[in-house]
């Protein structure tokens, strides 16, 4: 995380010369900078007065998932365990990785499977055989109902669609080489968990707080560090927090199985999109040792930047940051320079997790806005989650 990010769109203050110096010799607009493009642009944050770098001209949204057909593929149907009709979702993301006709997917609800769907059940080798067809789409037969057939009348029926799932990491897409995105990856009883451990870790010493500088100048976000503490202002990771010598506390351990899960699942997509065995060439598997919780409020954002403040080691090896996003969806821009007229953009929603190492390890990203009442109702209902996104990222140091 680079401080010129935090910098620019966040405060209003003027950068000392050493910090604008550091960030120039890396390549990142100063404070300077960010005047002129503010003058140009004639674009100023109504709140702060600050410059603002965001440009207005693109939008993820529709381009999230085109409409494409499916066909000639040998589609594996998991029926029942979740509630959410993703079919279609699912579906367009294989044919984006031109996945190979063999290859299986899983979703969780045929209700709005198309009419050439879905042909010939076979016995499957589910959990649940009441609730689970397989199905081979060769344009015969009709789709069978899993309500008129199959349920055992010795079998208990669960009127309720068991969370439990199985997520497919072939649904996942590579955005780039090192650039890995999951939709929906995380359950959502798997976020309210996360969400408790957040609010009780972030309630407690060396929780959340809102970053400053020494000027007065605040971030736009609440920050809570986990195994090391991350200065914004120096740019410095150390074991005891920086304004108040409180240690960080420790990472979840069930925080690091989700990264451990994430990217065995990221390895199995590389291999199968980009046809490689060496995966770990492509993204380096960690095992996380910081992470920083941040926590916007519905107006709150981040300016493009570089992670640049891991160790040498760790960003020559492209050891990667694994993002987690909950609560509210954000627009999350990335791209190859700190532009965001030239910057890709892509909605992060909550349960979302988002990839970035190996040659992507530098990619420039931010967040552009919070998207106010995105979060699940679930989620608010069950966690009494604020208005606005919570955002993990994990690294190794
Ligand atoms: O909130 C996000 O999605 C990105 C956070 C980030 O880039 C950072 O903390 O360095
Ligand atoms: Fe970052």
């Amino acid at each position: 995380m680079q401080l010129g990010a935090y910098r620019t769109t966040l405060t209003a203050a003027p950068l000392s010369s050493v910090f604008r110096g550091k960030m120039m010799n890396r390549g990142i607009k100063s404070r300077a900078d960010g005047n002129s493009v503010n003058s140009k642009n004639n674009l100023t944050d109504h709140e702060s007065g600050q410059p603002q770098v965001w440009s207005t001209s693109k939008s993820g949204y529709e381009e999230e998932f085109p409409s494409l057909s499916v066909s000639n593929r040998r589609t594996r149907i998991d029926l029942g365990t979740h509630c959410q009709p993703k079919w279609r979702k699912v579906v367009d993301n294989v044919d984006k990785l031109q996945i190979e006709p063999s290859t299986s997917i899983s979703h969780q609800d045929d209700t709005f499977l198309p009419t050439s769907f879905g042909k010939k059940p076979l016995p499957s080798s589910s959990r649940n055989p009441m609730l689970r067809q397989t199905y081979h789409e060769n344009g015969e037969g009709k789709r069978r109902s899993t309500f008129s057939k199959g349920t055992a009348i010795d079998e208990p029926f669960d009127i309720c669609i068991s969370e439990a799932r199985e997520y497919n990491p072939l649904t996942g897409q590579v955005l780039r080489p090192g650039m890995v995105l999951f939709k929906n990856y995380i359950p959502l009883s798997e976020q309210v968990k996360i969400v408790n451990r957040c609010r009780e870790l972030g309630c407690g010493p060396g929780g959340f707080y809102r970053p400053g500088y020494d000027d007065g100048a605040k971030l736009r976000l609440y920050m809570m560090c986990l195994g090391l503490d991350w200065n914004p202002q120096t740019r410095k990771y150390g074991e005891r927090r920086h304004h108040d010598q409180v240690a960080a506390p420790g990472i979840p351990h069930e925080f690091t199985s989700l990264v451990r899960r994430v990217l065995d699942d990221s390895h199995t997509l590389i291999k199968r999109v980009l046809k490689t065995e060496n995966v770990e060439d492509v993204l380096p598997a960690i095992s996380p040792d910081l992470c920083i919780v941040n926590f916007y409020t519905t107006n709150g954002r981040l300016g493009l930047h570089q992670d640049t403040d891991e160790s040498p080691d760790s960003l020559l090896k492209g050891f990667p940051v694994v993002s987690v996003s909950i609560g509210d969806s954000a627009e999350f821009l990335y791209g190859d320079q700190r532009d965001v007229g030239k910057a890709e953009s892509v909605l992060l929603k909550s349960g979302d997790v988002l990839i970035f190492g190996g040659e992507s390890r530098r990619i420039f990203h931010g967040v552009k806005t919070i998207i106010p009442d995105t979060a699940p109702h679930a989620l608010l209902d069950a966690t009494k989650l604020r208005p606005g996104r919570l955002n993990l990222t994990f690294r190794k140091y």
